[in-house]
C-alpha cells in the first residue's frame, strides 16, 4: 500500500518514516515539508537510506502518486485544513495532531487557541487508542491518533474506571516527558543547557491534554471526570512516565489489580502488565510497548498506577502504524514487533 507523510521533517514524521521503511505492507511514496522542499530526505536525515525528496504539500501530488493512506505529523490546525479534501477523494488519514481528538469544537478552540476542524469531519473521526477502539478504527477513513500523555494515562486508567474501582473525583496525574515531546523546531527553552540537570514543570495551570484525558475517561467511567494533571520536562530525549494516584473505593488488593489488568490486556500485543515490577522508560525506549505497574496502598487507601511509553512510538508514530495495520486488516503487530533499545 502506498503511503505519504506530511510534516515529514519533524520528530513524529521521521519516526513514521523509520517504521514505514521496514514495514512489510507499506511503501513510502511521498514526504512533505514546507521548509525542506527539493532536499533529499537522506540529506536532512542521514540515518535514513532513502532517495525520496521532500515536496511542498499538495493534494494533486497525493492523487497522482496513487496514495491511499496519508499520515499527518504537523502542528495544530494544519491537518484540519487538508483533511476534508483528502477524505472527499477517498483517502484514509491518520492524524498525529490534536485537531480531531476533541468532539466539541469550542473545547478545542479554548485549549488550543486555534480554529476547530469542521464539525462534519470531527464527527467522522475515531480516536486511535488502538487497544480500546479497534472496531471503530478498522472501518474509519479518519483516525485521530491520541496525544502522548493521554495514551499513557488512559491505558492505565480505563480498566479502573470501567470497573468503578477508584473514586472518579480523586484522580491526580504526575507526568514526565523527554524533550522530543516538544518537537524539533528551535526553541530556547529546549537548549541542552536549559534542560540538562533540570526537571521543569510546565502548563500546570492548563495543559491541552487535560480535556482529551477527561473526554475519554468520562466515556469509560460513564460519569463526568475531572483530573489534576502536572506535566514535567525531564532531561532525556524519549520517554514518558505517568504516575496516577486515586482513591481505592472497593478495597482492591494488589492481587485483584493484577487480575484486572491481566484479564483486560492479556489479548493485546503492546500493553505489558508488570504489576510490582515498576515500569521504567528505559524498558520501552524505541519500542511500541506500554508498561503498566500498580500498587494498592492499604495505609492511605489509594491506588498508584505507573505507565511508561516512548512518546514517539506508542505515544505517536508507533501507535499510528498500529492503527494503520488495524485499519487495513494487516496483523496489528506488523512492522512493530521489536524490543526496546537497551541500555
Ligand atoms: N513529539 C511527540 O512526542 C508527539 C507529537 N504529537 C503531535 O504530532 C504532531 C507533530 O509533532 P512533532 O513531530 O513533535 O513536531 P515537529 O515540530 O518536530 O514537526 C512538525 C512538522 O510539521 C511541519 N509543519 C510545520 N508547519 C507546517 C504547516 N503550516 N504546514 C505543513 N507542515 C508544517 C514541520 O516541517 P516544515 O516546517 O518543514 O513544514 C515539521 O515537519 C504535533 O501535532 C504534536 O503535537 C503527538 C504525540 C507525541
Ligand atoms: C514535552 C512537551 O512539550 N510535550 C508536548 C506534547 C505535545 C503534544 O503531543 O501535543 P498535541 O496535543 O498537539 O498532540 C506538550 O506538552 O505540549
Amino acid at each position: 500500500m502506498k503511503v505519504a507523510v506530511v510534516g515529514a521533517s519533524g520528530y513524529g514524521g521521521v519516526e513514521l518514516i523509520r517504521l514505514i521503511e521496514q514495514h512489510p505492507s507499506f511503501e513510502l511514496r511521498a514526504v512533505f515539508s514546507s521548509s525542506q522542499p527539493g532536499h533529499l530526505l537522506r540529506s536532512v536525515y542521514p540515518h535514513l537510506d532513502s532517495s525520496l525528496v521532500f515536496k511542498e504539500m499538495s493534494v494533486e501530488d497525493l492523487s497522482e502518486a496513487d496514495i491511499e493512506l496519508v499520515f499527518f505529523a504537523t502542528p495544530p490546525s494544519v491537518s484540519s485544513h487538508w483533511v476534508p479534501s483528502l477524505i472527499e477523494q477517498g483517502k484514509c488519514v491518520i492524524d498525529l495532531s490534536g485537531d480531531f481528538r476533541l468532539s466539541n469544537p469550542n473545547t478545542y478552540k479554548s485549549w488550543y487557541q486555534k480554529p476547530a476542524a469542521p464539525t462534519k469531519y470531527l464527527n467522522q473521526a475515531v480516536y486511535g487508542l488502538s487497544e480500546w477502539f479497534q472496531q471503530e478504527i478498522a472501518i474509519s477513513p479518519l483516525i485521530s491518533n491520541p496525544g502522548c500523555y493521554p495514551t499513557a494515562t488512559l491505558l492505565a486508567l480505563i480498566p479502573l474506571l470501567q470497573e468503578k474501582i477508584i473514586d472518579p473525583s480523586s484522580i491526580l496525574i504526575d507526568a514526565k516527558s523527554g524533550v522530543t515531546g516538544a518537537g524539533r523546531s528551535a526553541n530556547q527553552a529546549m537548549l541542552f543547557s536549559e534542560v540538562n540537570e533540570n526537571i521543569r514543570p510546565y502548563k500546570v495551570d492548563g495543559h491541552q491534554h487535560i480535556p482529551e484525558i477527561e473526554q475519554f475517561a468520562s466515556l469509560f467511567a460513564q460519569t463526568e471526570i475531572k483530573v489534576s494533571f502536572v506535566p514535567q520536562l525531564v532531561p532525556m530525549s524519549r520517554g514518558i512516565l505517568v504516575t496516577i494516584f486515586a482513591g481505592n473505593v472497593n478495597n482492591y488488593t494488589n492481587e485483584d489489580l493484577y487480575d484486572l489488568y491481566h484479564s483486560t490486556y492479556e489479548n493485546t500485543s503492546f500493553v505489558r502488565v508488570r504489576g510490582r515490577q515498576w515500569p521504567e522508560t528505559k524498558f520501552v525506549q524505541g519500542s511500541n510497548y506500554c508498561d503498566l505497574g500498580f500498587y494498592s496502598d492499604k495505609r492511605t487507601g489509594r491506588i498508584i498506577i505507573l505507565s511508561a511509553i516512548d512518546n514517539l512510538m506508542k505515544g505517536a508514530a508507533g501507535q499510528a502504524i498500529q492503527n494503520a495495520n488495524i485499519r487495513f486488516g494487516i496483523p496489528e503487530t506488523s512492522g512493530l514487533l521489536f524490543p526496546a533499545l537497551y541500555p
